[in-house]
C-alpha cells in the first residue's frame, strides 16, 4: 500500500537577542542568540512519487530553487543517505507551501530542511527521536535545529545548540516585509567590514533579556531588544532606518531587524495594539506587506490530520 502524504507546518523564527562574535576559522561566527518561532508558517507534504522532485508555491515561491540546492531537498538526501536509499532517487516528492519570506531572516529555508527531516521520519518509519532529528538538522544550516523545537530558545555555538527558555504569556508582533531579500552570508561579511572601519556598537549580556521573557512584560522585553546584525542590514539597505522608525511611530514598543534582516519585527504591547500598528504601518509605504503575528508558537508538527483546524493567520496588505 502507498504510504498517505504527510504534512509538516512549520514557523518563522525572530532574534529577540542577536550578539555575534568574531568570525571563527571555519567561516562561522560564534553567536549568543535567543530564537522566538512565530505565527507564520511554511508547510511542507511529502509523498512516494516515482517521479522525484520539488514544487513551491505561496509568498516568494518564485525566487526558491526547485532543484539540490532547496535546503528541503538537501534534507530528503541526507536523510536517504542515513537510511541506506538511494540519494539521487529517493522515490518522494516535496510540496512547499510558502508563509515565510524567502531570504527575509525568518529562516524560512531552514524551517522548510526542518520540516522534511520531520515529515519523511514518519513517512520512511524511521523513528529517529528529537536528537537525532536535532543532529541531522545541524548538518544542514545553524537554524535548522530551532525550526524543529519551536517556543523561545538560548542559542549558542553557530547557533544549533539550544536550550528553552521560558517566556510568559504570549508576546504580539507587527512584521514588515521588505520587497527584495538580503542573503544571509552578505550580512555577516558586512558586519565583519563594519567591525574592521569602526566600532559598531554591540548588543549588551542576555540575562536580563531572559528575565524579561520569563516576566512576560512586553514593555520590559522592548527594552532589552538587539541585534549585532542591524547595523549591517541597515547598511546594506538604508531604508531600514525609515521602516524602523515608522514602526514606532505607528505605536510599536521597539522594532528590530530580524537576524539578517531586511524583514523588521515589532513588538506591541498587545493584540489590538499590533492590529493598530499593523494598519498604521501598510499605509505608511515603507515595506512590501505587514503581518502580524505571535510568539512563542511550536516547532515542526504533522498537521496532516486536523488541517480543518488551522487558523488564518490576519494579515494587512501594504
Ligand atoms: C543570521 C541567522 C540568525 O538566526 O539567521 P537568518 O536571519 O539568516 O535567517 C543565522 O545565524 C543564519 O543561519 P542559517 O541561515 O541556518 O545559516 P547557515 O546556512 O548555517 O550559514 C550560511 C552562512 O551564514 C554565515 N553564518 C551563519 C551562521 C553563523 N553562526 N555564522 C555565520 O557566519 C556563514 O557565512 C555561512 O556560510
Ligand atoms: N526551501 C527554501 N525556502 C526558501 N529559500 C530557500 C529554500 N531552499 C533554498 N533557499 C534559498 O536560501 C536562501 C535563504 O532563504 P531563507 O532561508 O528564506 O532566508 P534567511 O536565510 O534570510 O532566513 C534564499 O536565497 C533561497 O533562494
Amino acid at each position: 500500500m502507498v504510504p498517505t502524504p504527510i504534512t509538516v507546518r512549520v514557523p518563522a523564527k525572530v532574534n529577540l537577542h542577536l550578539a555575534v562574535g568574531d568570525p571563527r576559522p571555519d567561516g562561522y561566527h560564534e553567536l549568543i542568540t535567543v530564537f522566538q518561532a512565530v505565527s507564520m508558517t511554511d508547510e511542507v507534504t511529502v509523498l512516494v512519487a516515482d517521479e522525484p522532485g520539488i514544487d513551491v508555491h505561496g509568498e516568494g515561491a518564485d525566487s526558491v530553487p526547485t532543484g539540490p540546492s532547496n535546503l528541503a531537498w538537501k534534507a530528503v538526501r541526507l536523510l536517504a543517505e542515513r537510511s541506506e536509499r538511494d540519494p539521487e532517487e529517493p522515490g518522494v516528492r516535496l510540496s512547499i507551501s510558502k508563509g515565510i519570506p524567502v531570504a527575509g531572516g525568518m529562516a524560512g529555508g531552514s524551517a522548510d530542511a526542518a520540516a522534511a527531516l520531520l515529515a519523511l521520519n514518519h513517512l520512511w518509519r524511521l523513528e529517529l527521536g528529537r536528537d537525532e532529528l536535532c543532529d541531522i538538522a545541524a548538518q544542514l544550516g545553524s537554524d535548522v535545529p530551532f525550526a524543529l523545537q519551536g517556543g523561545t530558545a538560548l542559542g549558542t555555538g553557530r547557533g544549533e545548540r539550544l536550550v528553552p527558555v521560558l517566556a510568559r504569556h504570549t508576546f504580539h508582533w507587527v512584521i514588515a516585509l521588505d520587497r527584495r531579500g538580503l542573503e544571509t552570508p552578505t550580512v555577516f561579511g558586512e558586519l565583519d567590514r563594519l567591525r574592521e572601519e569602526s566600532k559598531p556598537n554591540r548588543v549588551g549580556e542576555v540575562e536580563p533579556l531572559l528575565e524579561a521573557l520569563a516576566s512576560g512584560d512586553p514593555r520590559q522585553l522592548a527594552l532589552l531588544l538587539g541585534n549585532d546584525l542591524q547595523a549591517a542590514a541597515v547598511s546594506l539597505r538604508p531604508g531600514l532606518r525609515r521602516t524602523l522608525r515608522a514602526g514606532v511611530q505607528a505605536g510599536a514598543l521597539a522594532g528590530i531587524v530580524s537576524g539578517s534582516g531586511p524583514t523588521c519585527a515589532f513588538l506591541c504591547t498587545d493584540a489590538d495594539s499590533a492590529v493598530r500598528v499593523a494598519a498604521e504601518l501598510s499605509g505608511a509605504g515603507v515595506c512590501r506587506t505587514v503581518r502580524v503575528a505571535q510568539g512563542p508558537v511550536p516547532g515542526a508538527r504533522i498537521v496532516s490530520d486536523d488541517r480543518a483546524d488551522r487558523p488564518t493567520p490576519p494579515q494587512v496588505h501594504a
